[in-house]
C-alpha cells in the first residue's frame, strides 16, 4: 500500500531516529530553529524527522518554502490537530484550526476589520497608546517590558472589545497574560503529551503530571478571555460605550441577519473567537519585536543616531511623528523590516500540516505531514540579506530610499500561503509608530551596573514557538528637556488613561 502511495518514490532525507524518542533530541535543542538549519546545510532544504509515528518536514529554503506552501497552499494550509489545543483552553483560536469551513468564516470576519484600509482606521488609537507608552518610560523607565506589554494591550483590548485598560494590574491584562503563556505549550517537543496522548488522563498529584495545573490555569484564563470581554462589550453596548469596537459590530450584524438560532449560536462563538485570537496573534508577536528593537538600539548607537538625524531633519523638534509622516522616513522603514528580520517573532512561523499525499523534488511527502518552515533560516539566508547577524537597516536602502530589490522580510515574517498573517497591516503600522516616536524622544544606551559601568547585552531568543529576547535591559533617557516637554504634553496623565 506504500509503495501505492509514494509510487516508489523515497521520503527526503534525515538523520537516523533515535530508539523510542525518534528525533526528539533535535526538537528540544536551545535555539532550534539554529539546529534545524545545520540538519539542512546537512541533508537538504526539505529534511525528514520522524517523531513519535508523526511524519515532520523541516522546510529549509524560500525556495521550497514558495513551492509547498504558497503555490501548494490548497493542500498544505491546515495545522495539527493536537492534544495541546483543548488542553491549553485554545479551541477557539482560528490560527490553530483545521482548514475547512469553520476556519474560513472565522477568517472572512477578522478580515473585514483587518484589510488594509481598515486597519487605517485604529491608527489614532494606536498613537494615543504609543504616546501613553512613551510617558510611561519616561516616569519608569526599568519597567520596559511591562509597559511593551501595557501598550499593545490597551490598544488592542479598545479596537476589539472597545473596552478601556487602566492599569498595569488591571484584571483583563492579568488574565490575558495568563492565557498567552499557553503559547509555551505549542514549541515542538515541549510537552511528552503532545505524543504521548494518554497522558492528558493521568491526575495532577501523580508524580511527573504537575503539567495538568498548567494547563487548568490557562483553561481556566482562555475560557475567561473569551467570554467575559466579549460580555463586557455587550454591557457596554447599552450606553453606546463600546459600539465602534470590531466585537460590537460584529454582534450587531449576528442579529440583523441571523434568525436561525443554531446560525446565530455559531457566529457568537466566531465573534469571540476572533476577537480572541486577533489578540493572541498580534500580543506576543508585537511584543517580541518591539524588544528586539530596544536589543537592537543598545547594541547599534550608530543605527539610533542616524535614525534619530531622519526624525529630526522630517518631523522637527517640535511635534511627534505620524503615521502620514511614513513616505519621508525611509530609514525607520528599513528599521521596521530589520527589526522583523533580524529576530522574527515567530521563527517556525505556526507550522502547516500537508492533506494529501504530495510528490516534491523526486521525494514522497505524505499526507498529514507537519511542515515547519524555518523562516529564522531564510531571514538569516546571507545571499538575500548579507551579514545577517548585523542589525543593519541600511540593507533595505538604494539611494537613500527603500530598495525593491531586496526582499521584504514580511515575506516570511508572517507566514505563508492562505494561512499568511491577516494582522501583519495592523502590525506594521504598530511598529512604526512605536520605533518613531520612540527613536525621536528617547535614547536607548546600554544597561548599566552598580559602578556605572555598561552591562554587554547579548541578543539570546527564548525557545518558545513566540521567540522574544531574553534580557532587553538597557537605559532609557529623553533625549532633550524638549523631548520630555513633548512627551508630556501629549500623552495623557497615567491617572487619567480611562
Ligand atoms: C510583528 C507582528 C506579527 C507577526 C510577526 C505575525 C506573524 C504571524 C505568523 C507567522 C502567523 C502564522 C502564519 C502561518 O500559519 O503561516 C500569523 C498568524 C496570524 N496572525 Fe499574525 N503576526 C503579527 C501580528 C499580528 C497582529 C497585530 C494580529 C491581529 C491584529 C495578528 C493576527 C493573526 C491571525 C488572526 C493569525 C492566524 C491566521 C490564520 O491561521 O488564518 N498578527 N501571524
Amino acid at each position: 500500500k506504500w509503495h501505492r502511495r509514494s509510487r516508489g518514490l523515497p521520503l527526503p532525507p534525515g538523520p537516523k531516529s533515535w530508539p523510542f524518542v525518534g528525533n526528539l533530541p533535535h526538537m528540544r535543542k536551545p535555539e532550534p530553529w539554529k539546529s534545524h538549519h545545520e540538519l539542512c546545510q546537512t541533508y537538504g532544504e526539505i529534511t525528514y524527522l520522524p517523531l513519535m509515528g508523526q511524519s515532520i518536514a523541516i522546510l529549509g529554503s524560500a525556495r521550497v518554502l514558495s513551492e509547498l506552501l504558497d503555490k501548494r497552499s490548497a493542500l498544505t494550509s491546515d495545522k495539527l490537530q493536537s492534544v495541546l489545543i483543548p488542553l491549553a483552553g485554545q479551541t477557539s483560536n482560528f490560527s490553530l484550526q483545521p482548514y475547512g469551513p469553520w476556519w474560513r468564516r472565522h477568517r472572512r470576519a477578522f478580515w473585514q476589520f483587518f484589510f488594509p484600509a481598515a486597519s487605517e482606521r485604529y491608527r489614532s488609537i494606536q498613537r494615543s497608546s504609543t504616546q501613553v507608552f512613551l510617558r510611561k518610560l519616561l516616569d519608569e523607565p526599568d519597567n520596559l517590558v511591562e509597559h511593551i506589554r501595557y501598550s499593545f494591550t490597551s490598544a488592542i483590548v479598545k479596537i476589539l472589545y472597545g473596552l478601556d485598560v487602566v492599569e498595569k494590574n488591571d484584571k483583563y491584562i492579568t488574565m490575558m497574560e495568563k492565557n498567552l503563556e499557553a503559547g509555551e505549550a505549542f514549541m515542538p517537543g515541549t510537552y511528552y503529551v503532545e505524543f504521548l496522548p494518554f497522558l492528558r488522563y493521568v491526575p495532577a498529584w501523580v508524580p511527573g503530571a504537575g503539567f495538568q495545573n498548567d494547563f487548568a490555569a490557562w483553561r481556566h484564563a482562555a475560557e475567561w478571555v473569551k467570554n467575559v470581554m466579549v460580555g463586557k462589550t455587550k454591557e457596554g453596548m447599552v450606553h453606546g460605550r463600546t459600539s465602534e469596537s470590531v466585537v460590537a459590530q460584529l454582534l450587531g450584524r449576528i442579529h440583523e441577519e441571523d434568525e436561525d438560532a443554531l446560525r446565530a449560536g455559531e457566529e457568537l462563538e466566531i465573534v469571540k473567537g476572533v476577537a480572541f485570537t486577533a489578540y493572541e496573534g498580534g500580543a506576543d508577536t508585537t511584543y517580541s519585536t518591539i524588544q528586539t528593537l530596544f536589543v537592537a538600539m543598545t547594541l547599534c548607537p550608530e543605527v539610533q543616531k542616524r535614525a534619530q538625524a531622519e526624525l529630526d531633519a522630517v518631523v522637527g523638534a517640535d511635534r511627534l511623528p505620524d503615521h502620514n509622516d511614513r513616505p519621508d522616513l525611509p530609514y525607520i522603514n528599513a528599521i521596521v523590516k530589520e527589526a522583523l528580520r533580524w529576530a522574527p517573532a515567530l521563527p517556525f512561523s505556526i507550522p502547516h500540516r500537508s492533506t494529501e499525499d504530495m510528490e516534491y523534488d523526486g521525494y514522497f511527502i505524505p499526507a498529514g505531514t507537519i511542515l515547519i518552515p524555518n523562516t529564522w533560516a531564510c531571514l538569516h539566508d546571507p545571499e538575500t540579506y548579507p551579514d545577517p547577524e548585523c542589525f543593519m537597516p541600511e540593507r533595505f536602502l538604494r539611494d537613500g530610499q527603500l530598495d525593491p530589490d531586496v526582499c521584504d522580510p514580511g515575506r516570511f515574517a508572517f507566514g505563508y500561503g492562505r494561512r499568511v498573517c491577516p494582522g501583519r497591516y495592523f502590525a506594521d503600522a504598530t511598529l512604526f509608530i512605536n520605533i518613531a516616536m520612540l527613536l525621536h524622544v528617547f535614547d536607548i544606551t546600554p544597561p548599566l551596573d552598580k559602578d556605572g559601568k555598561p552591562i554587554a547585552i547579548e541578543l539570546k531568543m527564548s525557545d518558545s514557538l513566540v521567540s522574544y529576547p531574553k534580557d532587553c535591559r538597557c537605559t532609557i533617557k529623553p533625549r532633550s528637556e524638549r523631548a520630555r516637554q513633548l512627551i508630556l504634553a501629549n500623552a495623557p496623565r497615567t491617572d487619567t488613561l480611562s
